[in-house]
């Protein structure tokens, strides 16, 4: 009878415990936020579907537009500092290293200077994180004469230790020398059209930069940085310089007024800043970052670009007109002091600057550009 009595509460305990998990489940599939959460997980994986490349059973229906193309961007969480015991000197809340120079911005990004990093705190973060840098160059028509320097004063300053991929874009691929390459360090020669313009040849990079990032870059770097070519480099130039959307202030406004910048100051231009904005003069010769969001800038100055042109104008210092309306709206997350980006037109080395990096070298621009 016991045993009986056992077997009859065991079923009914059976049943309750049954019945309050069955409940559970009802209450989970049905209550609004879990209902929300699915929705919002399926949209998810919806918007990560929609990155593969389409199948080709798939087709857009006839009055969808397009959806945009998509790119697998190379994103690498960076555990930024390794373990790795390191000696340097304590730095102090109280004892500011530069005091001359403003060194963040009020929007909080830091701008480099020379006393406000760490090179063995820098290398040893960066370094073991095996990360590319696309570095682009343009050499057009006499151009092509400054990659030899170019090229021979990076290797011995540039990213020294990172991997680095050169992208050299040119109308003349024989004319690109020979520069011996450590391991992890390679150049690709892509040509390119000669336009009949100086203007034209300079503006255009941000076109042929957005579609080399969509063709290629996106897969083989983490960051990309465009530089000028007629440029030489002096002292290090490196990771410290690395970050999400970075600018380099322009050596010949750093000290001036923002009334005289020389912004594009047509309304009828996308590259349109009115008097009495702005934030830092910056110089069309060195912008980069991670790929996706330089990627970002150089499509958006592209587009604007193409809208100028169509109502014939081209704003005052081309792209550089364009790169700084979009660094206004878009701020860059670093900032690199005029150290990283000189003229040797300058002459003498004012004070604040200890030590100059990387300089625009004197060219004769009435003998090496197209039209003067
Ligand atoms: C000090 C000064 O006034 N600098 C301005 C001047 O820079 P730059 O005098 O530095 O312009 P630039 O002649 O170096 O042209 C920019 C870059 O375009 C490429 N290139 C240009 C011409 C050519 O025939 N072949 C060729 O390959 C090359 O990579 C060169 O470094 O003009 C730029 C216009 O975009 C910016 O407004 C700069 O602020
Ligand atoms: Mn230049």
């Amino acid at each position: 009878m016991a045993h009986m009595t056992g077997r009859v509460l065991a079923c009914y305990f059976s049943l309750l415990i049954g019945g309050v998990l069955l409940y559970g489940i009802f209450i989970l599939i049905f209550h609004p936020e879990t209902i929300r959460v699915i929705n919002s997980s399926i949209s998810f994986r919806n918007l990560c579907l929609t990155n593969h490349p389409a199948s080709p059973h798939e087709e857009t229906p006839k009055h969808m537009p397009p959806s945009p193309k998509k790119f697998y961007w190379r994103l690498k969480n960076h555990p930024l500092f390794s373990t790795q015991r390191l000696q340097y000197e304590q730095p102090r809340l109280l004892k500011p290293v530069r005091t001359d120079v403003l060194t963040v911005t009020p929007w909080m990004a830091p701008i480099v200077w020379e006393g406000t990093f760490d090179r063995a705190i820098i290398d040893n973060a960066y370094k073991p994180l095996n990360l590319t840098i696309a570095t682009t160059v343009f050499a057009v028509g006499k151009y092509t004469r400054f990659l030899r320097d170019f090229l021979s004063t990076a290797e011995q300053h540039y990213m020294v230790g990172l991997k680095v991929h050169y992208y050299i874009f040119t109308d003349q691929p024989s004319q690109v020398p020979e520069v011996a390459l450590p391991p992890g360090r390679e150049v690709t020669v892509i040509q390119v059209p000669k336009f009949n313009r100086w203007q034209e040849i300079s503006l255009r990079r941000m076109e042929i930069i957005q579609t080399a990032i969509e063709e290629r870059i996106h897969r083989e770097a983490d960051y990309i940085y465009c530089l000028d070519v007629d440029m030489k480099f002096h002292n290090r130039w490196g990771p410290e310089v690395l970050d999400t959307l970075v600018a380099a202030i322009h050596p010949w406004f750093y000290y001036l007024d923002r009334e005289h910048f020389t912004y594009e100051r047509r309304p009828s231009s996308k590259a349109y800043i009115p008097v009495g904005q702005g934030d830092f003069y910056y110089m069309g010769a060195v912008f980069g970052g991670r790929v996706e969001d330089v990627h970002k800038l150089t499509k958006t100055c592209r587009e604007h670009l193409e809208e100028d042109k169509k109502l014939d104008l081209e704003a005052v210092w081309q792209e550089e007109s364009h790169l700084n309306w979009y660094l206004l709206h878009n701020k860059p997350s670093k900032l690199l002091s005029p150290e990283y980006l000189w003229d040797d037109l300058k002459g003498q080395r004012p004070v604040e600057i200890k030590v100059i990096r990387f300089s625009a070298i004197i060219k004769n621009k009435g003998e090496v550009r197209e039209n003067v």
